[in-house]
């Protein structure tokens, strides 16, 4: 994918391990301590050591009791117990624990004992030193997202600084004379600018940090003017609207004016055809559609992969899955078209329908849709139950595959 030629990584950063969660890691991790660390109990009960005949009904002494911390200085012999905890240290000399559900303890002379009311055998109820990791074991690549899972990892090896990547900071302008900010009221022939929210929601949900919203007027000293500002402060801008061929569609003046390298200015898929990517002394630009449907596509597909590779995934594009269409699409297209969707699980089977209007116009059906139904473009129509392509907009695990690979 040509925008891919220009990916960067993201440098290293280090953040205390509280606020390192929904963070990428920047390098991989590996244990440096086997896990358990040290043989220990997986029950409350008692440290014994097994004999080649029956411990059942014998009387045990018990020399000494330790809970989870603690190391007993004893040497276990054959005909001693020590009371035990969850997670202490099995005591020199024990080699197996039994419950304590499994024993009757009794006093006598002074001294107090344990009648197992079972066998036991050599190994029996220990967790062992290395069961779980050994020393060295590869944990998680870099790029993995600090997840809680990720977290306890990070503390089990003392990671109180965690090595994260450095997130991106991507600069938002909604151009347009007809945006109203949120908090003014409708006026004739205005709309509000949604598609700056929902890019800095994009930004967010892909890991990076959205600098700044700001709207222009379509003027062209105005954009250039904050384009400029922005690609001082940010590592990607992403501007929506003024890309396509009407009188105020300024962009492709902005990037002549700039001397910036326009990568593409229109590509063969609905919505987002007027998806136009550039580049400037390494950094991007992605001029993104207007229109709410074709802004949000042209994100997920171009912009989101970038963002993903500098967060160090291997996988920085969303996950494709097949599933079965609920209704057909008759009309052929030439162009490849990614139509909002929904999952529905269904007796083992996924299937996917269509929600909302299709059309590049459309807000509503970002909010109901789960993924996008690539329909590829050409002459055959789509028929109800005809396995297609899908892409899942939820995805975090990610793929190697861009979308151009679907099928
Ligand atoms: N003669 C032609 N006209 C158009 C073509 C074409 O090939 N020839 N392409 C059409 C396609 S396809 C699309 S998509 C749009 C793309 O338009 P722009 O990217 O130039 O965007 P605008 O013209 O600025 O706005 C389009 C539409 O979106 C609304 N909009 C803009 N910004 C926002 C925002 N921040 N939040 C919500 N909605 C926004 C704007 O009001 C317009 O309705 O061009 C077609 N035209
Ligand atoms: O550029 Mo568009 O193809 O209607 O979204
Ligand atoms: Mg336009």
């Amino acid at each position: 994918m040509q925008v891919m030629t220009y990916k960067t990584k993201g440098v290293i950063e280090y953040v205390n391990i509280e606020e390192s969660d929904g963070r990428y890691l920047a390098e991989p991790l590996a244990a440096d301590h086997d896990i358990p660390l040290f043989d220990r109990s997986p029950y409350d009960g008692f440290a014994i050591k097994a004999s080649e005949n029956d411990v059942s009904g014998v009387n045990l002494l018990i020399v000494d009791e330790i809970g989870a911390g603690e190391v007993s200085p004893h040497i276990l012999q054959e005909g001693e117990a020590i009371r035990i905890m969850t997670g202490a240290q099995i005591p020199n000399g024990a080699d197996c624990v039994i419950m304590l559900e499994d024993v009757e303890e009794i006093t006598s002379g002074g001294y107090r004992f344990i009648k197992p009311k079972i066998n036991v055998k050599k190994g029996e109820n220990i967790s062992f030193r290395g069961e779980e990791l050994k020393s060295g074991h590869h944990l998680v690549d870099n790029g993995t997202v600090v997840t809680p899972g990720v977290k306890a990892l990070l503390a089990t090896f003392g990671y109180a600084k965690v090595p994260v990547v450095r997130k991106p900071v991507v600069s938002i302008i909604a151009t347009g004379t007809e945006l109203l900010d949120i908090h003014e009221p409708i006026q004739p022939g205005k709309i509000r600018n949604s598609n700056g929210y929902m890019i800095e929601s994009q930004v967010i949900k892909a890991g990076a940090i959205p600098y700044r919203i700001s709207v222009s007027e379509d003027r062209l000293e105005t954009i250039l003017e904050k384009v400029e500002e922005s690609l001082v402060s940010s590592d990607i801008l992403i501007t929506t609207g003024g890309v396509s061929v009407g009188d105020y569609d300024l962009l492709p003046e902005i990037y002549e004016k700039l001397g910036a390298n326009v990568l593409f200015n229109k590509i063969a898929m609905r919505p987002g055809s007027v998806t136009t990517v550039a580049e400037l002394n390494g950094k991007l630009l992605f001029g993104l559609s207007g229109n709410p449907s074709a802004c949000f596509v042209g994100f997920e597909l171009f912009a989101r992969p970038i963002l993903r590779h500098w967060l160090h995934s291997d996988k920085p594009f969303l996950q494709q899955r097949q599933a079965y269409l609920c209704s057909s699409f008759e009309k052929p297209n030439t162009f490849t078209r990614f139509i909002r969707g929904r999952y529905i699980y269904d007796d083992g089977k996924i299937k996917v329908s269509t929600v909302g209007l299709d059309k590049s116009s459309t807000v509503s059906s970002l909010a109901w849709a789960d993924c996008l139904i690539c329909l590829p473009g050409g002459d055959s129509s789509f028929k109800v139950d005809e396995l297609i392509d899908t892409i899942d907009l939820n995805d975090q695990i990610g793929s190697v595959h861009p979308w151009t690979e679907v099928k």
